[in-house]
C-alpha cells in the first residue's frame, strides 16, 4: 500500500514537473523575445536621436559634420543628366544625398525600400564620375533589364555574364584593359568576381590606368545569411575592396533589419561607410487581408471580379500561390474567367519562364501567377495589384513580395487572401529553418488581427518608429464594430481533446482536431463553423498554449498539434484566450488608378513604339507618372513636352506623343465647343487649366457589408 502510494506521488510529482518545465521554457521562450523587442528599441532611439540631428550617419562614428544635402560643384551637370537624359524631374527622399557622398568619394550603405529609386542613386554618379562603374547584381533577368533601359537612354551599358557571347566578352575586357572604347557602367554577377581570374585581372588594369570609378553592389542583402535571398557569391565580395581600397564603394537594399545591416558593412569592409536609411514605409501601398473560403472556387471568382472591376484597362498584377500545381490551377481558371494569365514557377524551363515574364513586362499578359521563384528579377514599376492566395512564409517575405506593387509610386493594392488551414502548409515547410516557425507566426498574427494597422506590423519588424497609415489598409479604412470574447471555456475544450489524444498515444492534425470536436460536442457544432474552430487552434498555437509537431512521410510531412508550454496554465485557469471578432467585413476594396483618355492614348503609344523597337519596355519609354503629366499638362510644342520628360525622350519620341496630344484635343474639343466660334481659343486654354485633374484617380468605395 505504502509503494501504491509512493508511485502515485511520483506519478504527480512527474506531471507537476512536467508542467514546471512547460512553463519555464514558455517564459524562456517570453524573455527571449523581450530580448530582441528591447534591442530593437535601444536601435530604434539611436536611430531617432540619428535623425534629428542634422549629421548623417556615418556607422564609423565619424564627428565630422557632414552635409550632404550642401550645393556641390556637380550640381548643374547632376540635374542634366537626372533630368535631360534619365528623365526624372525631381529627386526622391535621399537620392540627391546619396548621390552627393558618392560623388565625394565616400562609401555608403544604402537601405531604401523597393522601388524607392536605388538604381538612379549609382547610375547617376556612374555617368558624372567618368570611368567606369562595376555593378554587381545578383540575376540575369535584373541584369539585362538594367542593361535595355540605359541602352534605351543612350548610357553606354554592358554586363558579363555566364550567357555573355564572345563577341560582347572581347569588347567588355578591351575596353577594360585599354579605356579606348566607351564603357560607362558594366554590370557582372558575383561568380564572375569570385571565380573569374581572367576578369579580375582586367578590373585590375582598368584600376590601375584610373578608370575604375565606383563599386556598386545591388542587392547586397544577399550577402548576409539572415536575408532572405543569400547567395554564397556574395560572400567573396569582399575581394573588391581589399583589392580597391581607394575605390568608393555603395551597397544597396531594401531589406532593413539592423542585424543584416551590420552583416553587410563586415562583409564588403566598409566600416566608415555613410548610412542612408529610408523608411520601410511605402505609403502608395494598400494593404488588407480577406478570409479566404474554403471553396477553392469561390476565391477564384473573388480574384477575377476583384481584378476584372479594378483593374479593366489591363494593369499588371501578380497572383503568388503556395504550390506549383496551385499555379497553373489559378492561371487557368483565372483565364477561364475571361482575365490574361499565366503561371511562372521553378518547374518550368528557362526560356518558358522568360517568355511569361517578357509577355508581362511588354504588358501583353495581365497578370503572372507565380511562386515565390518569380521574385527578385521582378523590375516592372506599373504593378498595380499582388495578391497572396495563400499567405507568406514571413513577415519579410510578405513584405518584399507584397512590395512588387507600386514600384513608381502610384496608388497600388496588396490583398492576403487567409484562411487558418493554410497555416500548417506552411509551417511543414518552414519548422527546420532557423526561426522558421516564429516567423510565421508572426505574419499568422498579422492575418488574423481585426484591429491593428497592418503598416504598424512592419515597423515594428524592421525596428522603426510608427507612421501614420492615412487609412492606407483595411483596419485603418475601415470602422466597424470590434468585438473582444472570451473564448477560454471553448479554448479548454480544444486543449483537452489534444490532451485525451496525445494520453491515447495518437495525433491528430488541426483538420482531425476540428471534426473531433464538433463529433463530441455536437451542441457546439450548430454554432461553431469548422472555419472558427480551426481560426481558434491557430491562434491557441501562435499563443504557445498548443503547439506543432512534424513527422516525415515518404511523400510529405505532416503537422500535428500538440500540447504547448501553456496548455496547463489554460485547463488550470490561470491563462484566458480571447479573440477578436468583427460583426462587419470588408467586401470590396477599390483603391486604383485608372487611365482614361489621352491616358489611354499614351500607354497604347508606348506598347506600341516597344513592340516596335522590341529591346525597349513600355515603361521605359513612357513612365505612368510621365502619362499622368502630359495629359494633365497638354504641351503644345517640342520645348512644352522636354519641360516634362527632359530631352532624350523628347528627340526620341517627342513627335509622336504631340500627335497624340494634338489629335485627342481635337476630338475632345469637337465634343464640348464649335472651334470656329471666337474666343475658341481662350476658352481651350480656361479648359485646360480647369482639367489640370490629379492623374492619380483615387476610388475608395468601399462597401461594407454585415457579415
Ligand atoms: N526621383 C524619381 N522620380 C520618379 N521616378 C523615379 C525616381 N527615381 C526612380 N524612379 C523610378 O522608380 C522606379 C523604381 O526605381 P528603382 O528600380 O531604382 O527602384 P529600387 O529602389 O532599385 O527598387 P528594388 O528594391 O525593387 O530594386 C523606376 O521606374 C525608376 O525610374
Ligand atoms: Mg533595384
Amino acid at each position: 500500500m505504502e509503494s501504491e502510494a509512493i508511485q502515485e506521488e511520483l506519478q504527480n510529482l512527474d506531471v507537476e514537473l512536467k508542467d514546471v518545465q512547460g512553463q519555464i521554457s514558455a517564459l524562456i521562450e517570453h524573455q527571449d523575445r523581450l530580448y530582441e523587442r528591447k534591442s530593437e528599441l535601444k536601435t530604434l532611439l539611436k536611430a531617432l536621436a540619428a535623425s534629428e540631428s542634422p549629421v548623417a550617419s556615418s556607422s564609423g562614428g565619424s564627428t565630422v559634420i557632414e552635409n550632404w544635402s550642401e550645393a556641390f560643384e556637380w550640381d548643374s551637370r547632376a540635374d542634366d543628366v537626372r533630368f535631360n537624359t534619365f528623365g526624372i524631374s525631381e529627386y526622391r527622399a535621399n537620392q540627391k544625398e546619396i548621390i552627393n557622398a558618392i560623388m565625394l568619394g565616400r562609401d555608403v550603405l544604402v537601405i531604401m525600400a523597393a522601388g524607392g529609386g536605388k538604381s538612379l542613386c549609382y547610375q547617376l554618379p556612374a555617368i558624372l564620375r567618368g570611368g567606369t562603374t562595376l555593378v554587381v547584381s545578383p540575376l540575369l533577368s535584373l541584369i539585362q533589364d538594367q542593361v535595355m533601359g540605359l541602352a534605351a537612354l543612350g548610357i553606354s551599358a554592358y554586363m558579363l555574364t555566364s550567357t555573355s557571347g564572345k563577341e560582347n566578352e572581347k569588347f567588355v575586357y578591351k575596353a577594360l584593359e585599354k579605356g579606348e572604347d566607351d564603357l560607362k557602367i558594366l554590370y557582372v554577377t558575383p561568380e564572375k568576381v569570385s571565380k573569374s581570374k581572367r576578369f579580375m585581372s582586367k578590373l585590375e588594369k582598368c584600376h590601375n590606368a584610373g578608370r575604375l570609378s565606383l563599386i556598386s553592389i545591388d542587392e547586397a542583402h544577399c550577402c548576409s545569411q539572415w536575408g532572405h535571398d543569400f547567395r554564397p557569391d556574395y560572400k567573396n565580395l569582399s575581394i573588391l575592396k581589399t583589392q580597391f581600397p581607394k575605390v568608393p564603394m555603395v551597397a544597396l537594399t531594401a531589406t532593413a533589419t539592423q542585424k543584416i545591416q551590420n552583416d553587410l558593412i563586415e562583409m564588403l569592409h566598409i566600416p566608415k561607410c555613410v548610412k542612408f536609411v529610408s523608411s520601410v514605409n511605402r505609403p502608395n501601398l494598400f494593404y488588407s487581408v480577406r478570409e479566404k473560403s474554403a471553396v477553392g472556387k469561390v476565391v477564384v471568382d473573388e480574384i477575377a471580379d476583384f481584378i476584372r472591376e479594378s483593374y479593366s484597362n489591363n494593369e499588371s498584377g501578380i497572383v503568388y500561390c503556395f504550390s506549383r500545381k496551385e499555379c497553373e490551377q489559378i492561371a487557368s481558371d483565372l483565364r477561364e474567367r475571361g482575365i490574361s494569365a499565366d503561371y511562372y514557377h521553378a518547374d518550368m524551363d528557362v526560356n518558358m519562364r522568360e517568355k511569361v515574364h517578357m509577355r508581362w513586362s511588354k504588358n501583353k499578359l495581365q497578370v503572372i501567377v507565380g511562386t515565390v521563384a518569380f521574385g527578385m528579377g521582378i523590375n516592372k514599376p506599373d504593378v498595380r495589384f499582388v495578391i497572396h492566395h495563400s499567405l507568406s512564409k514571413s513577415m519579410e517575405t510578405y513584405y518584399q513580395e507584397s512590395g512588387r506593387a507600386g514600384r513608381d509610386g502610384l496608388p497600388s493594392e496588396c490583398i492576403l487572401f487567409f484562411r487558418s488551414a493554410d497555416v500548417p502548409r506552411q509551417s511543414s515547410m518552414v519548422f527546420y529553418e532557423y526561426s522558421g516557425l516564429k516567423n510565421l507566426y508572426d505574419i499568422v498574427r498579422y492575418c488574423q488581427s481585426k484591429t491593428k494597422c497592418r503598416r504598424s506590423a512592419f515597423f515594428r519588424h524592421f525596428g522603426e518608429p510608427s507612421q501614420d497609415c492615412d487609412g492606407m489598409c483595411d483596419n485603418c479604412a475601415l470602422s466597424s464594430e470590434l468585438k473582444e470574447v472570451d473564448v477560454s471555456d471553448l479554448a479548454k475544450l480544444v486543449v483537452s481533446m489534444v490532451q485525451e489524444t496525445q494520453a491515447k498515444d495518437q495525433r491528430v492534425t488541426m483538420l482531425q482536431l476540428g471534426d473531433k470536436l464538433r463529433n463530441k460536442h455536437k451542441d457546439l457544432s450548430a454554432e461553431l463553423k469548422r472555419d472558427e474552430i480551426e481560426h481558434l487552434v491557430i491562434k491557441l498555437i501562435v499563443d504557445s498554449v498548443l503547439k506543432e509537431e512534424f513527422q516525415h512521410t515518404p511523400y510529405s510531412t505532416n503537422a500535428y498539434v500538440t500540447m504547448g508550454p501553456l496548455a496547463n496554465q489554460l485547463l488550470q485557469g490561470r491563462k484566458t484566450i480571447k479573440m477578436e471578432t468583427s460583426s462587419k467585413q470588408i467586401k470590396k476594396s477599390k483603391r486604383s488608378i485608372s487611365f482614361s483618355g489621352l491616358e489611354l492614348k499614351l500607354d497604347e503609344l508606348r506598347k506600341e513604339i516597344s513592340a516596335a523597337d522590341g529591346n525597349i519596355l513600355p515603361h521605359t519609354v513612357l513612365s505612368t507618372q510621365q502619362i499622368g503629366s502630359i495629359s494633365s499638362q497638354k504641351p503644345d510644342s517640342l520645348q512644352e513636352l522636354e519641360k516634362i520628360i527632359g530631352k532624350l525622350k523628347t528627340e526620341k519620341y517627342g513627335d509622336r506623343i504631340l500627335e497624340e496630344v494634338m489629335r485627342h484635343d481635337v476630338v475632345s474639343e469637337d465634343i464640348v465647343e464649335d472651334p470656329t466660334k471666337e474666343g475658341a481659343c481662350e476658352s481651350r486654354s480656361r479648359k485646360r487649366a480647369k482639367t489640370q485633374k490629379d492623374v492619380v484617380l483615387v476610388d475608395s468605395s468601399d462597401e461594407d457589408e454585415e457579415a
